[in-house]
């Protein structure tokens, strides 16, 4: 299924909860004009999720062109025999490389998941780390992936430039801790969801929150929710997102929170089985995540007066981002009996 012009589907059902977010337009927030700035901070102040609608925009073009391609691309690679797929499973406490369903869980009894996953680091796609093994189908479409690292890395920027106007910091804060080519755990992440049977459906990939500064998320079926910020974790709290033709669905990651000494919101979300009559197709979503430079530190930012100061008791992290993300990574991969071998901030909303 193309992202841009999908086969015909049954439509997103009317009169589910859905959460009501705004369309902001990347050639307004690329030019940085002054009310989308305004509306994006107030987002992301609020909730940390929008719609960003790409078609205005040269970039917006190009890169919905490389999302087609890797929605056909995403097709191929699940269509292999899984003795093939396994070949590159993910080694531990990375995630990079193949997951199979049903190796991570949705809740603390440890219930499996219902997803597959196909992960590519950007350091891998660009040549700063050695490439992981692939299939050749991955192989021969390693451009592809560069090209799509480098149109959402650049998205990102746009989203944190505008941000930094918004929280007051001196120009190029963000982009500084977020350069290309240095070493960080941006990846992308094609996922394929099968249709789950009747009379037993239920959640497939977990409730969380992601640890970078930007996600930017590609989504033809429903299937995502999110549970609005302060709200309790109770089944009728959560709202579905409805996706939008040609609109990334874009959301921040708990580092955005971490530097802003939690101003910024980073939403809790998980993923459902596709509602309605979607519910009989295969999903595929296609994730690219943004994170830190390895060496950036996960500290809350000074020269700004709206980042609050820490309360003594609040815990100031200071490692870097390299070590936050792979002690997460591998608090996940952990039963919750072991939680208490990690530091708080690496099991926070963990089930
Ligand atoms: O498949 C989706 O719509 C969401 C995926 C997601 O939240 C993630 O991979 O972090
Ligand atoms: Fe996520």
């Amino acid at each position: 299924m193309a992202f841009s012009s999908p086969a015909p589907f049954p439509n997103f059902p009317p009169n589910l909860p859905t959460i009501q977010l705004p369309t902001l337009s990347l050639s307004k927030l690329v030019a940085e004009d002054e009310d989308e700035t305004k509306r994006l901070f107030n987002t992301c102040i609020s909730t940390g999720v929008f719609l960003l609608e790409l078609q205005s925009s040269q970039e917006g073009l190009s890169l919905i062109k490389q999302v087609d391609d890797m929605f056909q691309l995403g097709e191929r690679i699940f269509k292999l025999g899984m003795e093939e797929k396994l070949r590159y499973s993910m080694l531990n406490g990375t995630v990079l490389g193949y997951k199979g369903a049903g190796i991570g869980r949705i809740d603390a009894k440890g219930t499996p998941d219902r997803c597959e996953f196909w992960c590519m680091g950007k350091d891998d796609v660009l040549g700063i780390v050695p490439a992981l093994p692939a299939p050749e189908v991955v192989s021969s479409h390693r451009s592809l992936y560069a090209d799509l690292a480098r149109s959402c890395h650049s998205l990102s920027m746009t989203v944190l430039d505008c941000l930094e106007t918004q929280l007051g910091l001196s120009r190029g804060t963000f982009r500084a801790c977020h350069r290309i080519e240095q070493p960080s755990s941006d990846q992308s992440r094609q996922i394929c969801y099968l249709p789950q049977p009747e009379g037993d459906r239920r959640t497939s990939l977990v409730p969380h929150t992601d640890y970078g500064s930007v996600t930017i998320l590609f989504n033809i079926l429903g299937g995502l929710q999110v549970l609005p910020e302060g709200k309790a974790a109770e089944e009728e709290n959560w709202l579905w997102v409805r996706p939008s033709p040609n609109c990334a669905i874009i959301n921040l990651g708990d580092a955005m929170v971490k530097f802003t000494n939690g101003l910024l919101k980073s939403p809790m979300h998980r993923v459902m089985y596709a509602p309605g009559e979607q519910a009989n197709l295969t999903r595929y979503s296609l994730a690219y995540f943004t994170r830190p430079e390895d060496q950036c530190l996960m500290k809350s930012l000074k020269g700004s007066a709206m980042i609050s100061k820490l309360n003594s008791e609040d815990e100031e992290v200071g490692v870097t981002a390299g070590e936050w993300v792979r002690t997460r990574v591998r608090a996940a991969q952990v039963q919750v009996d072991q939680h208490a071998r990690f530091p708080k901030w690496a099991t926070k909303g963990l089930k």
